[in-house]
């Protein structure tokens, strides 16, 4: 988002660029600014800038083209807020985009972020250490973006052990969520009691990039990253797992402080405790729960067993994955004008709501009636019209609602966007209702196709303006051969299937 001010343009960082900011005003980097060609080329080489210092990623700022011109930025949060002024020292060009370099001036404290007040700074971390006794004590810094479950918190413990030889040992743990959700917070800080009893928390946002064409982070590049972020924060040891699966990360000599790889461990059905795998004997040893299968089982309202996470962390992850049949749901049809959208997903709604859910009906009518009077049917508008429909059935679905939207949604990168967004709160369920343009045009309910015939409706969808038909439908239906209450019994079956209703409704 670019603002308008002549010599001063304002500009709001996508969710990368903001994290590598993040990491320039809080002192989490040796950067006091977005990052040269000559010095991203350096870092992605070497794992160092042009004079040496050591430091894993590229720390980029891309803009949008009318921002190339300018001597000084204003960088803004998602709301406006000031945060840091950019004096542009050079502008190049990366992967299809623009970029500025230059020093970057702090204007405002940071106010964005969902748990603001656990984003610490690294010297409000060191700083509440730098007396006496503490300095001297190592700490062991754990960074962590998913909740911390039995077998975490007995690798933590066991490293405690390690490195401290029964002395004393902080324990810091990062939690890495990102800005506008609180991602695994709530569930890491459940945890809280059963983590040793000197534990500090610090919530940050990592780049998830590990280069300027914004592909992932290469493992070893994540875990140097994670060290030196952990350094700054006066960490003594960072604790890191590898995923046996996983070939190992290479380990370069350029880790600020020592990697203390955490044990395997697992349970023993035997004897009902964990224990480190290779001390259990063969056949009883039972690996954690991968992330899907907690999801299925939260989905069906099931509790964790205790065997694998604690009852605190459990109904931490219960509390913000409730039961699908409680859970907020976002019901998204796309397709033609006239190919059922509305007559379906009004039937739709009025089962759902008959087996006593709280239903709002987005229909394409009443949308542009109420929230887009006033936008055409340009690719723009069409867009912010999709937009404020995703929006708003993001937050029915935040309070557990079932947010049923009809619009004909033709962009397959919008329709994305809705998905992301709704995702958020809860869970999205996509139903192309792909009845061919002839047999639309031959409804021709409102007359509409044949004035577009005519071309007196301009850029009219499937006439004079695209529908990318979605390759990831949850549900697909056609209703040129089927009745009205076969289409409509067609996605109840889906909604029943996948938990969102009670088996019996309908
Ligand atoms: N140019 C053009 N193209 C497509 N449709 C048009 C156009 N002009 C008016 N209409 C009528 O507007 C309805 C589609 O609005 P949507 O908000 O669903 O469209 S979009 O999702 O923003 O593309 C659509 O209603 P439905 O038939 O319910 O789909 C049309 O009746
Ligand atoms: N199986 C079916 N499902 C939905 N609509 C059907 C079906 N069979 C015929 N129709 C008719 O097709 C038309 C679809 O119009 P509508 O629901 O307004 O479509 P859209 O919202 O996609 O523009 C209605 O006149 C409806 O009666």
């Amino acid at each position: 988002m670019t603002g308008a001010a002549a010599d001063r343009p304002t500009f709001t960082p996508g969710p990368d660029a903001m994290a590598h900011l993040e990491l320039i005003l809080n002192g989490a980097c040796p950067l006091t600014g977005f990052m040269t060609a000559s010095e991203t080329a350096s870092v992605a080489k070497r794992g160092r800038l042009p004079d040496g210092t050591p430091w894993p990623v590229p720390v980029t700022l891309p803009v949008p083209d009318e921002l190339v011109a300018a001597e000084r930025v204003l960088l803004t949060d998602a709301e406006g807020a000031p945060l840091a002024e950019l004096a542009v020292s050079e502008r190049w060009w990366a992967d299809g985009g623009h970029r500025l370099a230059g020093e970057v001036h702090f204007a405002r404290p940071p106010v964005h972020g969902v748990y603001r007040s656990l984003r610490r700074a690294p010297v409000e971390v060191r700083g509440s250490r730098e007396i006496g006794a503490l300095a001297h004590r190592p700490m062991l810094a754990v960074l962590t973006d998913r909740p911390l479950h039995h077998r975490a918190l007995h690798q933590v413990r066991a490293a405690v052990k390690e490195i401290g030889g029964g002395g004393p040992v902080e324990v810091l743990v990062l939690v890495d969520a990102p800005f506008d959700d609180e991602g695994a917070v709530p569930a890491v800080l459940a945890a809280e009691p059963l983590l040793p009893p000197r534990t500090r928390f610090s919530v940050l946002t990592l780049p998830r990039a590990g280069t300027t064409d914004g592909t992932a982070l290469p493992a070893g590049r994540a875990e140097q990253l994670a060290a030196h972020v952990a350094a700054r924060y006066g960490a003594s040891h960072l604790l890191v797992n590898r995923d046996p699966d996983q070939p190992p990360a290479v380990i370069t000599d350029d880790s600020p402080i020592p990697l203390v790889a955490a044990g395997e461990w697992a349970y023993d059905a035997r004897t009902g405790a964990w224990r480190p795998a290779e001390r259990i004997s063969a056949g009883e040893a039972r690996r954690e729960l991968t992330p899907t299968e907690v999801e299925d089982m939260l989905g069906r309202g099931e509790a964790l067993p205790a065997w694998f996470t604690s009852a605190r962390v459990s109904a931490e992850l219960a509390r913000r994955r409730p039961a699908r049949v409680r859970r907020g749901l976002t019901l998204f049809f796309t397709g033609l004008s006239g190919s059922g959208k509305s007559t379906v997903a009004r039937g739709v709604a009025d089962a759902v709501r008959r087996a006593g859910r709280t239903v709002t009906l987005l229909d394409g009518d009443v949308v542009r009636r109420m929230l887009s009077s006033g936008l055409t049917f340009s690719r723009a508008d069409r867009d912010l019209n999709i937009r404020r429909i995703g929006y708003v059935a993001a937050e029915i679905s935040r309070h557990g609602g079932v947010a049923v939207c009809a619009p004909i949604a033709p962009y397959a990168a919008t329709r994305a966007e809705v998905r992301a967004m709704a995702e958020e709160t809860g869970d999205f369920f996509l139903v192309h209702v792909a009845t061919p343009l002839e047999v639309c045009e031959a409804r021709d309910r409102k007359g509409l196709y044949a004035k577009a015939r005519m071309g007196e409706i301009p850029e009219f969808t499937g006439i004079s303006d695209p529908y990318e038909a979605p390759d990831d439908a949850d549900l697909v239906i056609d209703t040129s051969d089927a009745t009205e209450a076969e289409s409509v019994a067609a996605v109840l079956r889906e909604l029943r299937a996948g938990g969102w209703l009670p088996r019996m409704a309908g």
